[in-house]
């Protein structure tokens, strides 16, 4: 057994990379918080009924832990499942809107043929409970866009549609063929449909769907051409005042919000009652998919006992996408801080003052400072300043058996006064 290798598709995070990753869920936790919503944290291990109820993930698609004697154990593939489960058994008689956020680890197993064996992911989401208006839509897709910018995505859009519009337009078609020209539409596969042996009527709906993808007034012109039933007309109606209303606000903060429409975007998830949004980087890097989300107003039922539902809606952001975005930019930081200071005793009788001079630096000053304490034999003072500017620490404390301290700045570096 190879012990020196972590499992397949696991992946150890290095300090670099744990420091730029903090950067980023920084950035986005500051945003979280400035729209009002609060942390919660799940549990990673959830009933794997509870993981598949709302039609987040297959079974199959669980990485299941162990089957204790009654229940079936896995490890969450996302977290709006586990957060309406909490949400509803957990906070009964909390007061609605709830603004709920998390950053935290997923699992999934990675699809057949996939090139990638990754099984862990990070995320950093929000959960907007108990609102179902457009207001709600409007600020989950306003904070999304406001996410994006705050961490520095350069170029980005966000394509748009709305589930239950797309579910019911393709009802006409009889199975299997819906299901397959939804899996064609989901993988951009246009020459799927021409080769589809429907009836030809139905196949130019299946393309009409397929092309309905633009700039959102003009999708929401063209799909008002197709003859609408009055469920369809209605939420063709609310999707038309989200967009009016975020383009009223786009004009009151004189900026272009990038916003395609796209009926035939499918999300892998079947929660989703509504809108549904994907964002997109634009980046020569490639196309990569920074975070997903949408509308889901029958999900909290399936975990009350008496089967109330209630609005929800929220999205996540994907880190490891958004980490190669901003890796090509100039704002992750690209090497760990240095320490502040080392301190070196003299000899093995100077530390126990060392330690205490090191506690008085660490304590004292107002600001965070990073002290490190020299461990190795100090044969000559030279050699310590080697140490310290190999590990880029720009003060050093000389520390005497009769607890004399000496200071040094050995480089141009400013540090924090000694006290
Ligand atoms: N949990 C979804 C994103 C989402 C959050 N809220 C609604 N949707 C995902 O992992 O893709």
């Amino acid at each position: 057994m190879a012990i020196h290798q972590p499992p397949t598709g696991a992946r150890d995070l290095l300090p670099l990379d744990v420091a730029q990753k903090h950067w980023i869920e920084t950035k986005l936790q500051d945003v979280f918080q400035r729209w009002g919503y609060q942390w919660i944290v799940t549990s990673t291990l959830e009933r794997v009924d509870a993981l598949v109820a709302g039609g987040s993930v297959r079974r199959d698609k669980v990485i299941q832990i162990y089957d204790s004697e009654s229940e079936d154990l896995g490890l969450r593939p996302e977290l709006t499942a586990s957060i309406a489960r909490a949400a509803v058994t957990r906070m009964a008689g909390v007061t609605h809107p709830q603004r709920l956020c998390y950053s935290a680890n997923v699992f999934r197993k990675p699809p057949k043929g996939s090139a990638s064996r990754q099984q862990e992911f990070f995320q950093s989401g929000v959960e907007l409970l108990g609102a179902g208006g457009v207001a709600a839509d409007v600020e989950v897709l306003l904070l999304l866009t406001d996410c994006l910018e705050r961490s520095g995505v350069a170029d980005w859009h966000l394509l748009l549609s709305e589930a239950g519009l797309t579910r019911s337009l393709l009802e006409p078609f009889p199975q299997p063929w819906r299901d397959r020209v939804r899996s064609a539409m989901a993988r951009l596969d246009r020459l799927a449909i021409e080769a589809m042996p429907l009836d030809p009527a139905l196949r130019d709906r299946a393309l009409i769907l397929f092309d309905l993808r633009g700039r959102p007034m003009d999708v929401i012109q063209q799909v008002g051409q197709l003859d609408l039933t009055p469920d369809q007309q209605a939420m063709l109606d609310r999707l038309k005042t989200t967009v009016d209303l975020l383009q009223d606000y786009g004009r009151a903060t004189e900026q272009t919000l990038p916003i395609v429409l796209d009926l035939s975007l499918i999300q892998t998830f079947d929660y989703y009652t509504g809108i549904v949004f994907e964002a997109i980087s634009s980046a020569d890097t490639g196309h990569e998919i920074l975070g997903q989300g949408g509308r889901y107003d029958q999900l909290l039922g399936l975990y009350d006992p008496d089967g109330n539902s209630y609005p929800g809606i929220g999205f996540c952001l994907n880190l490891e996408p958004l980490h190669r975005v901003l890796s090509s930019g100039e704002r992750l930081p690209n090497q760990l801080p240095a320490s502040d200071w080392l301190v070196v005793p003299a000899g093995p009788r100077a530390r126990a003052a060392a330690f205490v001079y090191a506690r008085r630096l660490r304590t004292e000053a107002p600001s965070l400072i990073r002290v490190e304490l020299d461990l190795q034999p100090t044969v000559t003072r030279e050699s310590a300043r080697d140490r310290a500017r190999a590990r880029r620490i720009g003060r050093l404390a000389w520390v005497q058996e009769d607890g004399v301290i000496e200071t040094e700045t050995i480089t141009k570096r400013k540090g924090p006064e000694a006290p």
